[in-house]
């Protein structure tokens, strides 16, 4: 592997901790320095050494600002670092201070290059006359083997005021269904005052606030370089016992690590897997602000149906219509699309790159925004309406009809390579959760640089009927209450007749994927959703897949906008108070 490789790899698996790259650069370079340009040593673990460096070094780097003022001031001696969490101080420094396994960096002979050219140049200038005092063996900061799953030991206690969408995708509801049956009458020109879209051209949203780990390690070059830097053989898991109920009130997963450091009494919290390995990439958690409990939730990569939802998986119902038994390869190099992609509407919605066509993803944005025609239908005996009652006291307010794509299944014969797979093969973006500011709690962002029409994750939760939901939502209290659910709704304009057991909703509450922690955005969101078909025709089940709807720029929060009515007073679930930061935000008495 190349240096460069190696260096945005060292950068790439420390940005996973909330680390700018600007400021785990010279902590690179040193180590680099003291380890004679050996990268092995670096990389081991999981780049532990360099991970342990860097905190290390931002607890040097503060102890030396406060000796340096201290000094200045009455001449006194340094003062001994200690860990503050939670009001508990852990005396971490003699941690390090008694540690054997003492690193000596001597100070930097190259000058303070930042970029992997520099890094690449100077590990190229390697000199051997390097006079280096360490341990080879890097801190463990591994968790014992007690620890196990640190994902199921808290509950938020974010405000999880109730939500709705009154329109159709991200529904809030609470409704009891008692009825089967129901007629749809199309009335594509009908009322669409509520939640009446208009088309906003995505861009660029500000970070306001977001950018958790720009923001709390200040993207700025080091001036000062620590004389300690380098492993302190401190016992993070003791330190993790000291640190109040976050961390010892349950057992971790062994890869998942947890790091406290004592900036400024911050607490900063990291996972380095909410996923336990159920997904192709990890996802990691971090927290730098220390006020927030876990989240609590099972993590499911796949829809898994709760109870009573009908979900008829087989492959006899699939005609020959519905799929290409007779292609092979690549679907996405024919000349003529396969059958698959004529349900798409005659084409296939993916690039030869993997990305959603431009002109298939503009429409369904288009589509939903209602800067066209809002493809809107009334159902007359719609399944959220059927029992009216306190809970649901007006009538349907119309459900978008939507694009779908329908993608190559195991009937087909193409390979698993085939283009026209992209949502079926998950999660390869690099994603992390992380403590919003600004009262949306957790949220997510994108760790790379992602183009438009980049497939980030599938809306993955427990397949329920919205009997299922409603009888759940009743049992919860006022302050439990669900704010995952999102109705199935794309295809209930259909002249189907749906029974109860077919209209559903996907409850991310209890077991759910990453995209649970994707907040709510005003018109401008930088993710949309798409319905895909993939293992069966039954429009009534169907995946939800999130794509970009514009460029997102690495460490930007995704977002999407959920489709709530903010002015609807009259919805039974009082919407939380959007704090989307949006210009078009349209929550108005957040505004106000
Ligand atoms: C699907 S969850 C998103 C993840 C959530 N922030 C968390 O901490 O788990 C939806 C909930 O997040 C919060 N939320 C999402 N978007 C928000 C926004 N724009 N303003 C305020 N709260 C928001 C609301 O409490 C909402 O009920």
């Amino acid at each position: 592997m190349g240096i460069k490789e190696r260096a945005l790899k060292a950068f790439r698996a420390t940005r996973g901790l909330g680390i700018p790259d600007e400021e785990v650069k010279p902590v690179l370079h040193d180590l680099l320095e003291v380890y004679g340009y050996n990268w092995e040593p670096i990389e081991a673990e999981d780049y532990r050494a360099l991970i342990d460096a860097y905190f290390e070094f931002k607890e040097n780097q503060g102890v030396e600002d406060e000796t340096e003022d201290n000094m200045e001031n009455d001449g006194s001696k340094r003062p001994s670092k200690k860990l503050q969490c939670e009001g508990q101080e852990d005396h971490v420094s003699s941690a390090i201070t008694n540690s054997s396994k003492t690193l000596a960096l001597k100070k930097a002979t190259v000058p303070l290059n930042t970029d992997t050219q520099e890094i690449m140049e100077s590990s190229q200038r390697c000199s051997m006359d390097r006079r280096i005092e360490f341990s080879s063996q890097p801190p463990d900061m591994q968790l014992n083997s007690e620890s196990k799953d640190v994902i199921s030991s808290h509950l938020p206690s974010t405000d999880r005021k109730s939500t709705h969408d009154r329109v159709s995708r991200a529904v809030y509801f609470k409704r009891p269904l008692d009825a089967h049956g129901s007629s749809h009458t199309s009335k594509e020109n009908g009322p669409t005052s509520h939640c009446n879209r208009k088309l906003i051209k995505p861009k660029n949203e500000q970070l306001i606030g977001d950018m958790a780990c720009g923001e709390s390690f200040p993207a700025r070059r080091l001036k000062k370089r620590a004389s300690g830097i380098g492993n302190s053989g401190r016992d993070l898991n003791e330190k993790g016992k000291n640190c109040s109920g976050i961390l010892n009130s349950s057992n971790l997963v062994n890869n998942q690590r947890q790091t406290v450091a004592s900036d400024q009494k911050r607490l900063f919290l990291s996972i380095s897997d909410i996923t336990k390995g159920a997904e192709n990439v990890k996802i990691s958690l971090v927290n730098e602000f220390g006020k927030e409990d876990l989240p609590k939730f099972n993590y499911m990569p796949h829809n898994t149906i709760y109870q009573n939802a009908y979900v008829h998986i087989s492959l006899a119902r699939i005609s020959d219509e519905d799929c290409c038994s007779s292609c092979s390869g690549d679907c996405l190099s024919l000349s003529i699309p396969c059958a698959c992609a004529r349900e798409t509407g005659g084409e296939f919605a993916y690039t030869q790159q993997g990305l959603l066509k431009e002109e298939f993803l503009d429409a369904c944005m288009s589509i939903e925004s209602g800067v066209h025609d809002r493809h809107l239908v009334y159902c007359q005996d719609c399944p959220l309406e059927r029992s009216k009652n306190e809970y649901f006291p007006e009538q349907c307010k119309g459900h978008i009809i939507r694009k779908f794509i329908k993608e190559c299944w195991r009937k087909c014969g193409c390979n698993m390579h085939c283009g026209n797979r992209v949502v079926q093969r998950g999660i390869t973006c690099e994603l992390q959760v992380f403590l919003t500011r600004g009262g949306k709690g957790w949220g997510l962002r994108t760790l790379q640089d992602l183009p438009k029409g980049t497939f980030v994750c599938e809306y993955v939760g427990e397949i329920l009927t919205n009997t299922e939901l409603y009888e759940r939502n009743m049992q919860s209290s006022g302050s439990e209450r669900h704010t995952y659910p999102v109705t199935l709704d794309a295809d209930w304009g259909s002249e189907k007749v749906l029974r109860d057991e077919e209209a559903l909703c996907l409850d991310a509450t209890f077991f759910g994927n990453v995209a649970r922690f994707i907040n709510h955005r005003c018109f401008d969101a930088n993710l949309t959703d798409i319905p895909v078909e993939v293992e069966t025709p039954d429009r009534h089940y169907y995946h939800l897949a999130l794509f970009t709807a514009r460029k997102v720029n690495a460490l930007e929060e995704l977002t999407w906008d959920y489709g709530i009515d903010f002015s609807d007073h009259n919805h039974p679930i009082k919407a939380f108070t959007c704090c989307c930061g949006s210009a078009v935000c349209r929550d108005m008495k957040r505004k106000s």
